[in-house]
């Protein structure tokens, strides 16, 4: 078993005739002098249905891991490993088999990804680096840092944007929101199984028995018998008793508790606002520098993402809210926080804390469903790599897990510690890449695409984007829209055609926006008074970046609420050569 470390049938990815034989593509998929390196002499001369990866090196090194201390970070991520590289490379061939003629691989992957910034990559040379190896939106947590250092990367980011020909990257605020957090501590205390522990909310308190909550009505929301669980339950503590101003505990699973803690109580979510004081100075801040997204923690009902609509709309913001779905309380109101949003987070940390742990794949698939029927974006977030904080490659539970993402449909797939903190943010970011470039290889695109249910119904733009999937998947085309709202590109990657969505638009913010969405490939460009020389010049732009090829086949599609051309036509669909 030494020398077969991966095999694997790769059958399905080549099942659709499109694709030819499976020995041609297989061939098509190998360079030369990738091909001596990754597949076995053996396996290329055989016609077979399954590839083996000869990669011996790669074992020796996954069983002599690093100790899990996080050293400082590189901008390469060092170390540099030339045979992981060509590891990851030979599996990207592998999975390059998506329609498209785009010739960036991080532009073909449909599923996007979301990179939190922090001190591992809130420098220009990390935040280029990130762009170029697949980022497609850049988070920032208001849990950390200030407003100083949060100015600088929108700076850099807006920067990377405006002098990028073909990429565009979307800026998305996450609130704190009304996180129940530990107070400092002089040093780590380590919790042992049986021993008592208190939670006070008398401030500026860290012994090494006692430690200060920064919510005041901590000691009102518990009772006795509840499970406290610090740090998404790396350690829990079950309350014995409590007085006006503490709660005193038994700690059951222990650990080391640090400064800062996450603290959630098993099945409750805090009677706290889900908007706090904090929370709408920087979503101030974010309306002063014209971001793209918020993401709202702890939301429990619509009201709130009304109220934060209502105000966005009293200031002239045109900013996108994705409610983040990781309370308690939120799960009997899915459907109208939903409904209210533009698109959930599947925020698994929280999520996983507040309710049993065995419920999390349960409402990841369920929020995934509720979202994809109502036409919004969706985000899988949260421990999508977390070994890769401080080791060079993933544990294969972590690439299963965004697999299952990508197949059930996510928009977006997220990194939260792994580029905030961690030791190997490109990395994790090009295996994020290459595991769903990979998987989306292995979707077969359904020629009928899924009814999005009520949402859109009797709305003529609904029809236009059901068949012009329709005709590009049957003819196995990319599509072309034309959008100055986003409107329709939205509405066409929720039909999850198989063909790339090139979106054109005349707005760079509904560009930097577009990024965000599953399959679509957002371009700027000035639109003409006159759509046929519109549509000419888009093709051109397509053929000239190498996105498409002279004489392949697009399908074109013109609709959406207002449509641009409204005198020369309103809605349709045409089959253009280029
Ligand atoms: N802007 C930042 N400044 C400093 N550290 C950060 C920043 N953003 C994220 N981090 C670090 O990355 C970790 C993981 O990020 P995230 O999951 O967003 O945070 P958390 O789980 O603490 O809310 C954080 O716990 C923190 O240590
Ligand atoms: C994404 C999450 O929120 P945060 O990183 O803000 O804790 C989460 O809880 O999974």
């Amino acid at each position: 078993m030494a020398q077969v470390v991966a095999t694997r049938s790769i059958q399905s990815s080549f099942s659709s005739p499109s694709h030819g034989s499976l020995q041609s593509q297989v061939e098509k998929l190998k360079p030369p002098s990738l091909a001596s390196k990754v597949l076995g002499r053996n396996e290329r001369s055989n016609s077979c249905r399954a590839v083996r990866v000869n990669m011996p090196q790669i074992i020796a090194r996954r069983s002599t891991r690093a100790e899990p201390q996080v050293l400082p970070v590189s901008p390469e991520d060092v170390p540099k490993s030339e045979e992981q590289e060509q590891y990851l490379q030979a599996i990207q061939q592998l999975g390059d088999t998506s329609v498209g003629m785009w010739s960036k691989p991080t532009v073909r992957r449909k599923t996007k990804i979301v990179c939190t910034i922090g001190p591992s990559t809130n420098t220009r040379e990390m935040i280029w680096k990130l762009a170029e190896a697949g980022m497609n939106v850049a988070r920032m947590n208001m849990s950390h840092g200030d407003h100083a250092s949060h100015q600088k990367v929108i700076d850099l980011v807006k920067e990377y944007n405006a002098q990028s020909k073909d990429n565009v990257i979307a800026i998305m605020l996450d609130t704190k929101g009304p996180e129940v957090r530990s107070g400092d501590l002089p040093q780590p205390i380590m919790l042992k199984p049986g021993q008592e522990f208190t939670f006070t909310i008398q401030r500026g308190v860290g012994t090494a028995d006692c430690v200060s909550v920064n919510y005041d009505d901590f000691v009102n929301d518990v009772e006795v018998g509840d499970m406290l669980l610090v740090d998404g339950g790396m350690m829990s503590l079950q309350v014995k008793s409590k007085t006006e101003e503490s709660v005193k505990c038994e700690v059951i699973d222990g650990g080391e508790l640090k400064s800062r803690r996450h603290l959630n109580v098993r099945g409750k979510s805090a009677t706290l606002p889900s908007i706090t004081e904090k929370d709408w100075d920087d979503i101030k801040f974010g309306v002063d520098n014209n971001i793209d997204f918020y993401a709202v923690s702890f939301v429990k009902d619509a009201a709130v993402v009304h109220e934060l609509k209502n105000y966005l709309k009293s200031c002239g913001a045109d900013i996108h809210v994705i409610v983040k779905i990781e309370s308690a309380d939120s799960i009997p109101n899915l459907h109208s926080i939903i409904t209210a949003s533009d698109g959930a987070m599947v925020a698994r940390g929280d999520l996983g804390a507040e309710l049993p742990i065995e419920e999390v794949p349960l409402l990841q698939e369920e929020i995934i469903n509720i979202c994809r029927s109502m036409g919004k974006a969706v985000i899988v977030a949260t421990n999508m790599l977390e070994s890769m904080i401080v080791h060079p490659t993933p544990t294969r539970a972590e690439v299963s897990d965004i697999a299952i993402a990508v197949r059930e449909g996510a928009d977006a797939v997220m990194l939260s510690g792994e580029t905030a903190h961690g030791k190997f943010p490109l990395k994790a970011v090009k295996v994020m890449h290459t595991v769903s470039l990979r998987t989306e290889a292995t979707i077969v695109g359904g020629e009928t695409p899924t009814n999005l249910g009520q949402a859109f119904k009797n709305h003529m733009s609904e029809m236009f984007a059901f068949h012009a999937t329709m005709m590009s998947n049957t003819l196995g085309t990319s599509i072309v829209v034309f959008t100055r709202t986003g409107f329709m590109a939205i509405l066409l990657s929720h039909y999850r055609p198989s063909g790339t969505i090139f979106a054109f638009t005349n707005d760079k913010k509904i560009q930097q926006r577009l990024a965000s969405y599953q399959g679509v490939c957002p371009i700027y460009m000035e639109f003409l008074d006159c759509a046929e020389e519109t549509f000419t010049s888009a093709l051109s732009l397509l053929q000239k970046q190498g996105m498409v090829k002279e004489g392949e086949q697009v399908a074109l599609v013109q609709s959406g609420r207002q449509p641009i051309w409204r005198l020369q036509s309103t809605h349709n669909i045409q089959v253009r050569k280029v």
